[in-house]
């Protein structure tokens, strides 16, 4: 492709040398580059991509985008103001906008966003539909998967895996947008089809410091919506948005697109009423514009009838029926690390979820009080380097609601694994040290909790879900809680 068709669509300040030259590859990694690229300089968190140009010009790129002029560069550069603005549009002009050739579902909100892009994908692939998937457990495009390094991939990244999927004849991308992808332009070049809000609660304030940004950052995604009514395709777009979240109001103003609410507590365009929470499973009835339903998840919890609920709405956008959205929900028995129970003999419960914020913490372990027959534990940490703030209140919730708590570490990363552990403690000051422990070492704090479980007991893990490591440093080991547990109730830990 020739430099000038490739940044045609954005608002160069200078261009220093020709555009005339031809590019084969687009990347903002100077490893990465090779002669044909064009390598675009990024300001980071850790480093600033300004500092590798010379480099991937010396490494053969054919040119750069830049935000300041480089004196005697022996490669064409276009300088903008942003290169973060404009990387996402380039990277939809470079693989031909796969984008607007698909229909595209992107899930959004603190909690909720891997379960519902299942969910949603479940549905559409029993429904004859050729999915793909983009999230926090893996990428899978068509039979190929493969783990991210985030939840939504960076711009370049992310289309490139909408042209492989168009190219093999994907209709639905199935999406988590995380709010820092919106904040960082990873999907400002995205022609959204449907676009499915959860909700807001406490997370990643150590990244947009307060919840006013932090709800900007989702509200843009939603701005972004609607505005072109080209074909047919274009008319169903559609907003689905949680009624009951304190937030929906602000949300339903962002967007231009046509809207549908969910909800159970308010009046919604889909409701769900008799709202039965049992240990393996919940049921409900679900009023719609589309009909009505009685429902019978394998999956539990509130917290889950929200999650069906924005899934069957988006299904509903899509032209699939109630009958079978029921179906296919139905079917599904859950997903990796979520709410997962492990099964290794044992009389009590243990559970396994990705409970990581403070929100989600309550959720499960509210609906774990609504079926818990013995006595509750919760093994909990926080991670390190994110969010500090998180740290005292979930150590205060798995307080309030577990019988016995006991903090230990999640993937500390750089930090040390006893601050993290200060900070926790910081919120049980007023608690009396009987109802919780301290052990900094997850393998053991496992030990500990399945060793004192009793008939009936259910012992709650944590934050960590369908991960199989831990980061501790820079290093990542082999460790997942699932096998953790099993161990620790045949005894092979000891
Ligand atoms: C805060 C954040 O989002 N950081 C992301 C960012 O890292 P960074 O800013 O530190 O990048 P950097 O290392 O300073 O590099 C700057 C630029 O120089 C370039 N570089 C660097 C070195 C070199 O030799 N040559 C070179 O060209 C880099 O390629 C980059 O373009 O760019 C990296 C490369 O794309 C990302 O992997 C990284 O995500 C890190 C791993 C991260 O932890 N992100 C989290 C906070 C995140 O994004 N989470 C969300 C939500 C999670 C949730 O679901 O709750 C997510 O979507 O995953
Ligand atoms: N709708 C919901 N509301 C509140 N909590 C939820 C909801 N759905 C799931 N949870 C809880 O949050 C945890 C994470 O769920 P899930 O992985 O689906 O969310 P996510 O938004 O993808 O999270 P992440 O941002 O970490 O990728 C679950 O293990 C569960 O405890
Ligand atoms: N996507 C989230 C996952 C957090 C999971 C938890 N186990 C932790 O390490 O804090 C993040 O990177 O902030
Ligand atoms: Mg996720």
């Amino acid at each position: 492709m020739r430099l000038h068709d490739l940044v045609a669509p954005i608002l160069i300040k200078q261009l220093i040398g020709s555009d005339e030259v031809h590019i084969d590859s687009v990347t903002a990694d100077s490893r990465n580059v090779r002669p044909g690229s064009l390598f675009v300089a990024l300001r980071g968190y850790t480093v600033d991509g300004h500092d590798f140009v010379r480099g991937a010009v010396e490494a053969g790129a054919s040119a750069v985008l830049v935000e300041e002029a480089f004196e005697g560069l022996a490669a064409p550069q276009i300088i903008v103001r942003d290169t973060r603005a404009v990387i996402a549009v380039l990277a939809s002009v470079f693989y031909r906008h796969p984008s607007k050739s698909m229909k595209v579902i992107g899930v959004t909100g603190t909690n909720g966003k891997t379960t519902t892009t299942h969910l949603i994908e479940a549905i559409l692939s029993d429904a004859g539909h050729k999915t793909g998937l983009i999230g926090t457990i893996k990428t899978r495009i068509g039979d190929r998967e493969f783990e991210n390094a985030n939840t939504t991939p960076e711009a370049l990244e992310l289309q490139a895996t909408f042209r492989e999927m168009l190219d093999i004849g994907t209709e639905y991308p199935v999406m988590e947008v995380s709010s820092h992808a919106v904040e960082l332009n990873r999907v400002a070049g995205v022609d959204f089809h449907t676009a499915v809000y959860t909700n807001l609660s406490q997370d990643h304030l150590d990244y947009h410091n307060t919840m006013e940004e932090y709800r900007l950052a989702k509200a843009k995604f939603f701005s972004r919506l609607g505005n072109t009514y080209e074909d047919a395709a274009d008319r169903n777009k559609a907003a689905i948005i949680n009624a009951d979240d304190e937030h929906a109001e602000y949300f339903l103003k962002a967007t231009t697109a046509q809207t549908l609410t969910y909800g159970i507590d308010k009046e919604a365009d889909l409701r769900a009423v008799n709202v039965k929470i049992e240990a393996d499973g919940v049921s409900y009835r679900v009023l719609s514009y589309a009909g009505e339903e009685t429902f019978r998840l394998q999956m539990t919890g509130k917290f889950s009838v929200y999650n069906a609920l924005a899934a069957t709405a988006a299904a509903l956008v899509q032209g699939i029926s109630l009958a079978d959205i029921k179906k296919s929900l139905e079917r599904v028995s859950g997903v990796n690390g979520r709410f997962e129970s492990v099964q290794a003999g044992q009389d009590f419960a243990v559970i396994v979820d990705y409970s990581h914020t403070p929100d989600s913490l309550e959720n499960a372990l509210k609906t774990i009080r609504e079926f818990a027959k013995g006595r509750v534990t919760c093994i909990v940490g926080c991670g390190g380097d994110r969010d500090r703030t998180k740290r005292p209140l979930m150590a205060q919730i798995a307080e309030q609601y577990a019988d016995l708590t006991v903090i230990t570490s999640d993937n500390p990363r750089t930090e040390d694994p006893d601050a993290i552990l200060d900070d926790m403690e910081a919120g049980l000051a007023d608690v009396v040290k009987s109802r919780y422990v301290r052990i900094t070492d997850r393998r053991e704090a496992i030990r500990y909790a399945v060793e004192r479980a009793k008939a009936d007991d259910v012992i709650l893990i944590a934050g960590k879900g369908h991960e199989t490591y831990q980061i501790i440093g820079r290093t990542k080991h082999h460790f997942d809680d699932r096998e953790v547990a099993a161990q620790a109730i045949r005894g092979e830990l000891a």
